[in-house]
């Protein structure tokens, strides 16, 4: 297995422990965690150890893989007959190191479908190269998935937007691809996907289609709309002059998550649904107010709030994906 190496994760800086402690292996002792050299992937086989202890564990091949965004673990919370995992127990799975992201697998059923979720997603501002941010995305893979529900906390750069809409997504701009980083670089393994993948279409058309005519029964279409996500590196929040560039470029949210999670999930032929909860307005002109900074405490404060919708929409797309099985 060429390209990785047995280091210490890079989240035990932070507090996490995936030394001597909390680990699974035969001892007592988590096996070896492999760390990406460089920004390659993980081999085909790691991601299927994985995948196999996942499925032997919960006893469940799941069909729909949902990504909790910050303070959305929620969404996890509704799975019937959880098996759950702490990340910390997974052999070769990195650990969550940031406020509202649990670090946790939770697998069960929803609305009679199969479903896995991870409470806690990866950020590269964690450490994290992109192809270990979007690893859980291939695992998801080779357990079976075949939907992955993506989920983000985000800023809303739209004037239309307000604290508390859900922007469905329906395109992306990669600014992290733009500076050349991708969690599809080096070498690429056709057992997962192309070389070259096609991103056009990469949100599915039918599943925000669903999603719209659920708002419209759940009475919050109003305060749903269909945009544009960007993905920015984070953790700093961004710079006016930054957001009136995303604004002319077309975005409508701002994040630091879920674009690479969709490109492996495009390269490995999954269907695509995702969303931002707008948790906070961005400021696109200057001023001297307090209120125009972003803040991880808000954040936090309005995904709890909003949780209760999140969850409803989620299950209701799960319902409707399960009626046509
Ligand atoms: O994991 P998501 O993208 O939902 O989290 C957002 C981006 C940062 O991680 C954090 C900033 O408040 O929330
Ligand atoms: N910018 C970037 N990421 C975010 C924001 C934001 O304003 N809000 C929540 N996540």
């Amino acid at each position: 297995m060429t390209g990785y190496s047995s280091k210490t994760d890079v989240a035990t800086a932070n507090g996490k422990q995936n030394g001597s402690g909390n680990q699974t292996g035969e001892n007592g002792t988590k096996p070896t965690e492999f760390t990406p050299q460089g920004n390659h992937a993980y081999p085909y086989e790691v991601i299927q150890e994985i995948a196999d202890f996942i499925v032997k564990g919960s006893g469940i091949r799941p069909k729909i893989g949902i990504i909790c965004g910050s303070g959305l673990g929620s969404l996890a919370d509704i799975i019937q007959n959880p098996k759950v995992f702490d990340y910390e127990k997974i052999p070769n799975f990195p650990v969550s190191t940031v406020e509202g992201h649990a670090g946790r697998l939770v697998v069960g059923t929803l609305e009679g479908a199969n479903v896995m979720a991870m409470q806690g997603r990866f950020h590269f501002y964690e450490g994290y190269p992109l192809a270990k941010c979007s690893m859980p995305v291939r695992v998801m893979k080779l357990c079976g998935v075949e939907y992955l529900f993506a989920t983000n906390a985000a800023g809303g750069i739209n004037p239309k937007y307000a604290v508390g809409d859900i922007m469905l997504m329906h395109d992306h701009v990669n600014m992290l691809g733009f500076a050349g980083n991708s969690p599809l670089q080096g070498p690429n393994d056709p057992r997962f996907g192309p070389r070259f993948p096609a991103l056009v279409n990469s949100y599915n058309k039918d599943l925000i289609n669903k999603a719209i005519e659920i708002s419209k029964t759940m009475g919050i279409e109003s305060s749903v709309h269909v945009g544009v996500y960007s993905c920015l590196g984070g953790p700093t929040y961004e710079t006016i002059a930054e957001l009136k560039a995303l604004r002319m470029m077309g975005v409508d949210a701002v994040g630091m998550s879920t674009v690479h999670e969709v490109i492996t999930a495009r390269h490995c032929d999954m269907k695509v649904f995702a969303f931002s909860l707008i948790t906070n307005k961005c400021a696109t002109e200057y001023s001297d107010k307090k209120d125009d900074e972003a803040s991880h405490d808000e954040v936090m404060a309005v995904a709890k709030n909003r949780q209760k919708t999140c969850c409803e929409l989620v299950s209701r797309l799960v319902a409707e994906i399960q009626k046509t099985a």
